[in-house]
């Protein structure tokens, strides 16, 4: 099903906050019709009724899909506000981190149900998404559902549900990591005297690049490190921190992704 044909049945977004507003202007800027959409969103931004999406009144009583991108925490009270739109055979598809295809199945029991885990890049067409489906989900219910997570991003599939806590906690939270990074970046660069907006500027634009060329086929992450690194030069000289067995990066992302997975499960318990 392609976005245009789900301008037939229609779609129900439940939560338009950053990661619904953001897939919702993807998907109409690919040819959803807003006359198609309707948002249930007790805080609804104000956009959606400049570009004609109706966020009151009655329910569709068989949309094509029904999107739940609220926060984990307020999935128990948004389920039974849907049940009916999901009757007449509606995907139901999930952004929530945590929550289990189990507890949509309890919500929804005859439903298709794709469980994606995008992120914010989304928002400029960058988001890389992971999905997986319950039994009930065949190939056409995957299929639209990489359409519709496609529409901001690339699209890759699971094949086991357990692996969506780990993708949580590396994809979907990854780009405040990088984020991160800049800021750390920014502060160590004033503290080597650069005024603020210079080290800014330069850390973006590093961090872009580097981003950039690690997406190009060719050399992989280790290559392109090695070639930054001089022997004897200044990169080794930094790298001999990053990079110490004890204190360095990799034992601090794998606390931080190991932390971020163990919140993923609990979300979900
Ligand atoms: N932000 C991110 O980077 C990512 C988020 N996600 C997932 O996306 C989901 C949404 O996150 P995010 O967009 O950041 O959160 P936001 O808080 O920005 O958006 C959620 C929206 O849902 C609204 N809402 C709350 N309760 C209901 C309800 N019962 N019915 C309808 N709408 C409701 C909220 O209103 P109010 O503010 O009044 O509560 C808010 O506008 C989460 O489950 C998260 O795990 C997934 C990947 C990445
Ligand atoms: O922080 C969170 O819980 C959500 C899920 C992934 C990114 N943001």
């Amino acid at each position: 099903m392609t976005l245009a044909q789900l301008n037939e049945r229609g779609l129900l977004l439940v939560g338009c906050g950053r990661m619904g507003g953001a897939l919702l202007r993807g998907w109409l800027d690919r040819g959803l019709d807003p006359a198609a959409v309707r948002v249930m969103d007790p805080a609804a931004p104000g956009w959606l009724a400049e570009r004609g999406i109706a966020t009151q009144g009655a329910l569709p009583e068989e949309p094509a899909v029904i999107v739940l991108a609220v926060k984990p925490q307020m999935m128990g009270a948004a389920l039974p506000q849907v049940t009916d739109a999901a009757r007449g055979g509606a995907l139901v598809l999930s952004v929530a981190a945590g929550v289990t295809i189990a507890a949509y199945e309890r919500a929804f029991p005859a439903a298709p149900v794709v469980r994606a885990m995008p992120n914010t890049p989304a928002a400029i067409g960058q988001a890389i998404t992971a999905i997986v489906g319950n039994a009930r989900a065949d190939e056409a219910d995957m299929a639209l559902a990489e359409t519709l997570m496609g529409a901001v991003g690339q699209v890759v599939r699971l094949t086991d549900e357990a692996q969506m806590d780990a993708v949580t906690a590396l994809s979907g939270s990854g780009p405040a990591y990088v984020f991160h990074l800049i800021e750390a970046l920014v502060a160590a660069g004033e503290a080597e005297g650069l005024p603020a907006p210079l080290a800014l500027a330069l850390a973006r634009a590093t961090v872009a690049g580097a981003g950039a060329l690690a997406m190009q086929d060719g050399p992989d992450p280790a290559a392109l490190r090695e070639a930054v690194t001089s022997p004897g030069g200044t990169t080794a000289a930094g790298l001999a921190h990053l990079m110490d067995a004890g204190s360095g990066l990799v034992p601090l992302i794998g606390r931080t992704v190991a932390a971020a997975a163990a919140r993923g499960r609990e979300l979900g318990a």
